[in-house]
């Protein structure tokens, strides 16, 4: 055993237990007050009206929960984006689903809530999911209206999805739960059943007050728009529901109904538990991110049975790939070796860092993953290209742009666990966000960002202190340490793991453990949606 063993484990645990502390506090939303507001008027929150819908005791994973982390504070931020997506099962049957918290801002949309909602209808589309939504929002966060109305990624493109996914024949359910209001009374209609709860939901393009300003027309919200108008007067809606339960009920009798279509076809067996015990994950996971491990060490403990077939395995030995299951499900597995390698030519090569020849190697891998439809898993710990006049006239430029472009143009799921480090150009060549992950997670000793804090405070230090110098300033030691410790500063931050998620360059920060079930959600959610590309990596970078 490693001696650092338990204190790695120690500091591990304290990270998890953060976790825990930040995710019950976010789980507040809007804070008491507003959930009692929403109790008194007999409604339920966003999270317990997807805690009633989905199957009790089913696995089920929460995407964006810290997404809006120390945003918009000047506006007394947006927990969960003030929207709540999980992915779980209803009656047996997979869907992902999505809840406006009215606790936050009665459920507005600021520019976070619209990604984290077009992430949402990605992932349906994707993997061809049911998706339900339980509408309860004012609209637009009128006062970032700029931010949020117009653009290709904003509002107005969740319409469009919407009428795209019906076209490709995804299920869309809603349930007006509460105000659904302008822009975003759309939303339900354009999906393929809607439901209203009498008295609390209500749905109209504009309210009684801006009716009156318009048009004179003196009419309260219920005539103008409650579930009576809509489901027996303007046939808006399809359903009247007495109460939130009873919409819910509904919803799970619509679903469980649907049936099944065509599948991917991805190899499963019946599942094992890692031979190994996966709690060492926390011991074996060093406290300092330059600190060196052995990768094969966390991936025994992932995989069933702790088997791992690896590809090439004397070869490009920076990145481990190779064959595994996980929960049953073939995966090929690309992960970043950690620790310092020697190779037959007597080179050391550091761990975490992509050379040309592993590059070379996973650039193969990834094709043979296609070749055999096995979906992808990619565990980065990585802090980017090898640099230097050796690896560069080896062609380290050639050799990574041959790994992005197999990642890129993979057709089979591609699913990224961030353990450690996910620095510049690694994180594009192990599938970071730009590269279509089904789903990307972070586990909370995660890091991202372009460069390290230090590196990067090192580099704009250097520039700023020149620029200076060349305006005539006189840049001490102890002025170029000021400038180092401010940049640095701001960069350290910006490396947390929870920084990335509130901008959903991640869709979770999940306990280690949990690994196997994301990944397994993932496959099966995936396995619901057929290859219809064929693989073709265009012009290679040979
Ligand atoms: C997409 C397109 C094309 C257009 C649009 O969406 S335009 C948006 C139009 N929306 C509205 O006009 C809705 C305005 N809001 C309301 O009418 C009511 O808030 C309500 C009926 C939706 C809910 O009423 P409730 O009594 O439950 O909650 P409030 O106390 O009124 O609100 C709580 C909290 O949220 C703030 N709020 C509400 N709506 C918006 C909004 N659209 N933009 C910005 N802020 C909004 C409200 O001021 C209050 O804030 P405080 O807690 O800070 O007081």
């Amino acid at each position: 055993m490693d001696l650092n063993f338990n204190k790695n484990e120690d500091h591990n645990k304290l990270l998890l237990s953060e976790l825990k502390q930040k995710f019950a506090k976010v789980k507040l939303g809007g804070g008491e007050k507003r959930i009692e507001k929403l109790h008194a008027e007999g409604k339920m929150t966003a999270r317990e009206r997807i805690d009633y819908l989905l199957d009790e005791n089913a696995k089920c994973i929460e995407i964006g929960a810290f997404v809006g982390k120390k945003m918009y504070a000047e506006h007394g931020g947006c927990p969960s984006g003030g929207v709540i997506v999980k992915i779980g099962y209803i009656k047996g049957k997979q869907c992902i689903v999505v809840a406006n918290d009215a606790t936050v801002k009665a459920g507005a949309w600021f520019p976070i809530t619209a990604k984290k909602n077009l992430r949402a209808q990605e992932i349906a589309m994707e993997n061809r999911l049911p998706i339900i939504y339980l509408v309860d929002s004012a609209g637009v966060y009128l006062p970032l209206q700029d931010e949020i109305f117009p653009d290709k990624e904003h509002f107005g493109r969740i319409f469009r999805n919407n009428a795209q996914m019906s076209s490709m024949g995804i299920t869309q359910i809603s349930a007006v739960m509460g105000s659904c209001v302008a822009g975003g009374a759309y939303l339900p209609i354009m999906s393929d059943e809607a439901l209203i709860v009498d008295k609390t939901g209500s749905i109209f393009l504009a309210g009684s007050y801006l009716v009156k300003a318009a048009i004179g027309e003196s009419i309260d919200n219920e005539t103008l728009g409650g579930a009576t108008t809509h489901c027996e007067i303007s046939g808006v809606t399809d359903y009247k529901a007495k109460d939130d339960k009873d919409a819910l009920d509904k919803i799970k009798n619509i679903v469980d109904k649907i049936g099944d279509f065509d599948k991917a076809g991805y190899n499963r067996i019946k599942a094992e538990k890692p031979a190994l015990d996966e709690k060492d994950i926390y011991g074996i996971l060093p406290k300092a991110r330059n600190e060196q491990y052995d990768m094969m060490e966390i991936i025994k403990r992932l995989v069933d049975n702790s088997e791992f077939e690896g590809y090439k395995d004397g070869y490009g030995q920076s990145l481990i790939t190779g064959y595994a299951r996980i929960d049953g499900w073939a995966v090929g597995i690309v992960a970043n070796q950690r620790k310092v390698v020697k190779t037959t030519k007597g080179e050391m090569q550091f761990g975490g860092v992509i050379y040309s020849d592993s590059a070379d190697k996973a650039t193969r891998f990834i094709a043979n993953c296609n070749q055999k439809k096995i979906p992808l898993v990619f565990v980065q710990d990585v802090t980017g290209f090898m640099v230097g006049s050796k690896s560069e006239h080896g062609g380290i430029i050639k050799d990574g742009a041959k790994m992005v472009n197999a990642v890129s143009n993979s057709v089979v799921p591609k699913f990224t666990v961030i353990v450690g480090n996910s620095y510049g150009a690694g994180n594009y060549a192990m599938c970071g966000k730009a590269f279509d992950p089904r789903l990307i997670f972070a586990w909370p000793s995660a890091e991202l960002a372009v460069m390290g804090g230090t590196q990067a405070a090192k580099v704009l230090a250097q520039i700023e202190a020149s620029s200076l110098k060349g305006k005539g300033e006189i840049v001490d030691e102890a002025k170029e340490a000021e400038l180092f410790a401010k940049i640095k500063a701001r960069y350290d931050e910006q490396v947390s793991p929870y920084y990335a998620a509130a901008r959903l360059w991640t869709d979770a920060i999940i306990d280690p453990l949990e690994t196997r079930t994301w990944i397994s959600m993932g496959i099966e959610a995936a396995n619901h949606s057929p290859i219809e590309k064929k693989f073709n990596l265009g012009v290679i970078q040979v």
